[in-house]
């Protein structure tokens, strides 16, 4: 691993091995780039993406805790948690035979909250594997989410497979609470959907001829999400014309499915991304 000043000045680690390169930024434990030997990208990133500070990176893996989603503290407070805007330090690195797996520390104390902490070991090779440890010193709600961009080659001909069946709160405009997927999932608009009770689940991107699959562990929900046209347009840090080549497929603890921790009480949350071949 390198450690390198990346782009804004922010702290960027590169991997460079045989089976994949891959970079993540200690500003929100944020991964930026995985590529498997052989494979594109498989990481979306907006070219209009701030890197600054005090703002989250638009695309890649921003870890998304305490709590997911806005409105928190009357919208006062961050949307999707401060976990992805607060820096973090590296405290582990390991090269097994060309995986390699960073450990990253969130001292929640420095961050200006007291009494949360989280550990992040992201191991990247063949397959990109996730796995987040939040720890608390008192009662919390913890909601999370690993709000992970892939890079798809045309969304209108992107499917998304494992949800049939399973309820979602629809959050795009005009959406309702009380949902349930039938088939695999098409995109024809604004698509931003929490599904309850999930497994796995499989990005179908035949323009790319292949297909990434999420599984996971610690997390109940599943988000996919794509802003469209008029969410593109009204988002600074997301270009207009980005949407078309890219979908979020994240494993997530929100809503009805946040988890309730005791003071002292911790959670892992698990995922492994892995591409193949249609
Ligand atoms: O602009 P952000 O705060 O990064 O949120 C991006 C997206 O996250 C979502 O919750 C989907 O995961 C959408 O509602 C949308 O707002």
């Amino acid at each position: 691993v390198t450690v390198t000043e990346g782009r804004g000045g922010l702290t960027a680690l590169t991997v460079d091995t045989a089976r994949c390169r891959a970079e993540v930024y200690l500003h929100g434990a944020h991964v930026t780039a995985w590529q498997p030997a052989g494979q594109s990208p498989v990481l979306w990133m907006s070219e209009a993406s701030a890197f600054a500070a005090d703002q989250p990176i638009r695309g890649g893996i921003p870890v998304c805790a305490p709590w997911f989603g806005t409105g928190r503290d009357g919208d006062k407070a961050p949307a999707h948690g401060w976990f992805r805007v607060s820096p973090w330090q590296l405290t582990g690195a390991e090269d097994n035979d060309g995986t390699v797996r960073l450990t990253l520390h969130l001292d929640g104390a420095a961050a200006g909250h007291p009494g949360i902490e989280a550990d992040y070991v992201v191991g990247f090779g063949d397959e990109l594997t996730l796995e987040l440890t939040v720890t608390t010193a008192e009662d919390l709600v913890l909601e999370e989410a690993f709000h992970t961009y892939l890079a798809v080659g045309d969304i209108e001909q992107v499917t998304v497979e494992g949800l049939d069946g399973c309820s979602y709160v629809d959050k795009a405009p005009g959406g309702s609470p009380d949902n349930t997927q039938s088939g695999d999932v098409t995109f024809t608009g604004e698509t931003d959907r929490v599904y309850a009770h999930t497994g796995s689940a499989r990005v179908v991107d035949p323009a790319n001829g292949r297909a990434i699959t999420l599984a996971k562990a610690g997390s109940g929900a599943t988000v996919v999400w794509n802003p469209w046209t008029a969410k593109a347009a009204a988002m600074p840090d997301f270009g207009d014309d980005e949407w078309p080549g890219m979908v979020c497929l994240e494993a997530v603890n929100a809503l009805a499915g946040a988890v309730e921790l005791a003071a002292g009480g911790q959670h892992t949350l698990q995922a492994t991304y892995s591409v193949t071949a249609l």
